[in-house]
């Protein structure tokens, strides 16, 4: 599948600048409108979508757009995770789900609404780690945790999803997880496999976020901390792109 504009321009920004960093927005948030107005200078991409119900996508995706001026990429916790107002789409499998209505159904019951709509699909693994079960998205989507202990367990999800022809992988240890990616996931992941990795969940500072991309993340996600502190979003950025050079650096070393 060929890869789309939205696409493009992430992987633009990850090889210019080594890392991307986009700020999630659920749509149930009360207060997107501000947060989408204080984050818009230093994201790169916004991130749209929630585990737990969806309401008013259409306009409130039209707004976050309208605010921000940013490339929009809804992130469906289910089938009505859908807008046409959204620019892509991660259009992704939960690899781990004991359930496979989140591994392939509902991803594929889907699939007509965003053809029709001209929504960019961008193919993505989504890979549920520890803490995850503690989460709104461990228990929706019925999460067979990868302990964080076996880092390797994750990597393998990642190298099996390259070969399946995905071309992002996203780590998530949940929103609000009370610690994130164990950084020997990344990095063995990113050993093992040719996947864009994005990382996300328990992400609240600066020195977590850096320390992230020195380990192998191309994209830094974050929702709690920019829900609750979205002025943080500056200070984020700094770290993330200031991680980003100095991967950059090592690699043309190489
Ligand atoms: C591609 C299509 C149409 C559907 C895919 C549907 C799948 C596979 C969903 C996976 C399971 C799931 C519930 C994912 C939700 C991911 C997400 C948007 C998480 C955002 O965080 P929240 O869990 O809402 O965080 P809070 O509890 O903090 O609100
Ligand atoms: O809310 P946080 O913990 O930043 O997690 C963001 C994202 O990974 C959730 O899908
Ligand atoms: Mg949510």
């Amino acid at each position: 599948m060929k890869i789309g504009n939205v696409e493009s321009y992430l992987n633009d920004v990850i090889k210019k600048e080594g890392a991307a960093y986009a700020v999630l927005i659920d749509p149930d948030e009360k207060n997107y409108a501000e947060i989408a107005e204080k984050v818009k200078d230093y994201a790169d991409v916004i991130i749209i979508g929630g585990s737990i119900g969806i309401c008013n996508l259409d306009d409130i995706t039209k707004d976050i757009k309208e605010i921000t001026n940013l490339p929009t990429i809804l992130f469906p916790g289910n089938v009505d995770g859908i807008t046409k107002e959204a620019d892509a789409l991660f259009y992704m499998t939960l690899m781990n789900s004991k359930n496979t209505y989140w591994a392939i159904t509902a991803p594929t019951l889907g699939c007509i609404k965003i053809k029709k709509e001209g929504i960019e699909p961008i193919p993505m693994a989504y890979i549920g780690v520890e803490p995850i079960q503690n989460t709104a998205v461990g228990y929706v989507g019925e999460v067979n945790v990868i302990p964080s202990a076996k880092p390797e367990i994750a990597a393998m999800y990642c190298l099996s999803a390259s070969y399946f022809g995905m071309r992002w992988a996203y780590l998530e240890a949940g929103s609000g997880a009370k610690f994130p990616i164990d950084n020997k996931a990344i990095a063995t992941a990113k050993h093992l496999a040719d996947i864009n990795i994005i990382v996300g969940g328990g992400i609240r500072n600066p020195e977590t976020a850096f320390e992230k991309v020195i380990y192998g993340a191309d994209v830094i996600v974050t929702g709690t901390l920019t829900e609750e502190n979205p002025e943080a979003v500056k200070e984020m950025r700094n770290a993330i792109k200031k991680a980003g050079l100095k991967k950059l650096e090592k690699l043309n070393k190489l």
